[in-house]
Formats: C-alpha cells, sequence, structure tokens
C-alpha cells in the first residue's frame, strides 16, 4: 500500500489550547489540499509543557481533541494521527495520543508510557499501561511519543506485534538534535520499518525545540526531513518496501527472544 503522509511540525501557543486548535485545524486543511492521504501532529500540542496549569487546561477525556479531530479526518477524508494531548482523567492527567481513521472512527489510542524526568513530566502525569497498536486502511501501525524512542524493548513490542509503520509524535528540545536523528534511524533499521516522527518547532519558557521532522524508510534511509522552523512535511511511503527489507534480512524470524533477559 503506497499513502502520502504529511507531518505538520507546528509552533505551540504556550498554555493556549484554543489558539492551538485553530492553528492545527488550518494546517490541517491545508495538507488535506495538498492531497495527504495522514496527518500527523506533534506531542502535547494543544498545551505544550505548561504543565503547573494542566488541571485547569488539560482536556476532559480528551474529548475537545476527539470531537474536533474526528469530524476533520471524516470531512476531509483523511487519517489523523492526532499527536498527543494532556487528558484529564478520573486518575490523573495522561500524556494521550488519539488516532482517526478516513471515516472519523477512532482507530487507536495511546497514553506515553515512558515519563521524561528532565522535563518533571513525572510530577504532572500518570503514564500509560498499554501498547500503541492501531491498524489505517488495513496497515498495521504503532504510535509512540517522543522519549519512547529509547527504548528499543517497547519499539520492538509494536513491531514484534506486528506493526510495519511508527508513527512519533515529539516535542524534542534542540539540544539532543543528534540523539533524535540517532535513535530514529536506528528504530527504522533495527525493526525494518518505516519511521515517521513528527517534532514541533519553536520555543517555550523552558526549552527551544528542535524541528527536524522525518520520514525514515525500513532499510533507514531519511526519505525527507524537515528544517528547524514551523513546516508541512510530506512523503509517501510503500509499505512493499517493509516486505522486501524483512525477506532480504529475516530479522524477525532470526530473532532469539528466550534469550534475551
Ligand atoms: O529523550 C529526550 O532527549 C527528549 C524526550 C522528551 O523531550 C520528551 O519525551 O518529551
Amino acid at each position: 500500500m503506497i499513502m502520502k503522509i504529511s507531518l505538520l511540525q507546528l509552533d505551540i501557543a504556550f498554555g493556549n489550547p484554543q489558539v492551538n486548535y485553530a492553528a492545527a485545524e488550518r494546517k490541517i486543511r491545508e495538507a488535506a489540499a495538498q492531497g495527504t492521504d495522514c496527518v500527523i501532529l506533534p506531542e502535547l500540542w494543544t498545551t505544550g509543557y505548561d504543565l503547573t496549569r494542566l488541571a485547569e487546561i488539560a482536556d476532559p477525556e480528551g474529548n475537545a481533541t476527539k470531537a474536533l479531530m474526528s469530524g476533520l479526518a471524516r470531512q476531509l477524508g483523511i487519517h489523523i494521527v492526532a499527536g498527543s494531548v494532556a487528558s484529564k482523567y478520573d486518575n490523573g492527567i495522561t500524556n494521550s495520543m488519539y488516532v482517526f481513521n478516513r471515516t472519523g472512527e477512532l482507530a487507536g489510542e495511546y497514553s506515553k508510557l515512558h515519563l521524561f524526568r528532565l522535563m518533571d513530566e513525572h510530577l504532572y502525569l500518570q503514564p500509560g499501561a498499554a501498547k500503541g497498536l492501531f491498524t489505517l486502511d488495513g496497515a498495521s501501525c504503532a504510535g509512540l511519543i517522543c522519549y519512547d524512542i529509547r527504548f528499543p524493548e517497547w519499539v520492538r513490542a509494536h513491531t514484534a506485534s506486528g506493526a510495519e509503520t511508527l508513527f512519533i509524535s515529539a516535542e524534542w528540545p534542540l539540544p539532543r538534535l543528534a540523539h533524535w536523528r540517532a535513535l530514529l534511524v536506528s528504530r527504522a533499521i533495527e525493526n525494518q520499518c518505516y519511521v515517521i516522527a513528527c517534532n514541533r518547532a519553536g520555543e517555550d519558557p523552558s526549552n527551544t525545540f528542535a524541528g527536524h521532522s522525518m520520514i525514515i524508510d525500513p532499510w533507514g534511509e531519511v526519505i525527507c526531513e524537515a528544517s528547524g522552523g514551523e513546516e508541512i512535511l510530506s512523503g509517501v511511503i510503500d509499505l512493499q518496501k517493509v516486505r522486501e527489507v524483512r525477506a532480504q534480512i529475516p530479522v524477525f524470524s532470526d530473532r532469539r527472544p528466550e534469550l534475551y533477559h
């Protein structure tokens, strides 16, 4: 299957969901007008890292985000990997990704499992406890969030369960841009899968973010890479390439998981 994917590398208005909802809708409509099949947004794109105000500005059970994204997906006939948003549930606030298919149905959801202490996430957020697997047009996919890419065993758990495309939403800071590139390329090579990684642009009171969203193919080649600024980055993926790379070097059948602990 061949799909055009657009990564919406947005700047994010700090702690201002209304401004961010309007900006995301504009960019989604712009990408759809360019004939995309699927868009992805960055991490925490409704609030940014305004963690001390999350109790006030997090989206109750993700409902506002779900209503907007489901409606846009259905109206525009595209898949929307709606990045992640701070979602308020009875047991706390999560950093959650919601995925909608072309008919506007919720195809999957994932709450960030590894909370990033360096940016105080563990003080304000509850971790998820389940994998982020979903299918789009029959293709097996997984959603992951930012710091998750430092955990190869967690990424492998998804590809060993069948995922052939990884959608990663991030707010990755500029000082570790070299890690972002190396980790993403490594996850693509070792898992022989597409990596679609959408970072944010701009800065907040504590960090400058790296941009450099990218699509990487199952051989580890960077198909396209954004600049540091706001940008819609689009590229085409062909899932046949996953089959070809996995047939040439059969990593999945050569694994010895019984010895890996
Ligand atoms: O792992 C890193 O260096 C960045 C992670 C991060 O910024 C995040 O998970 O929000």
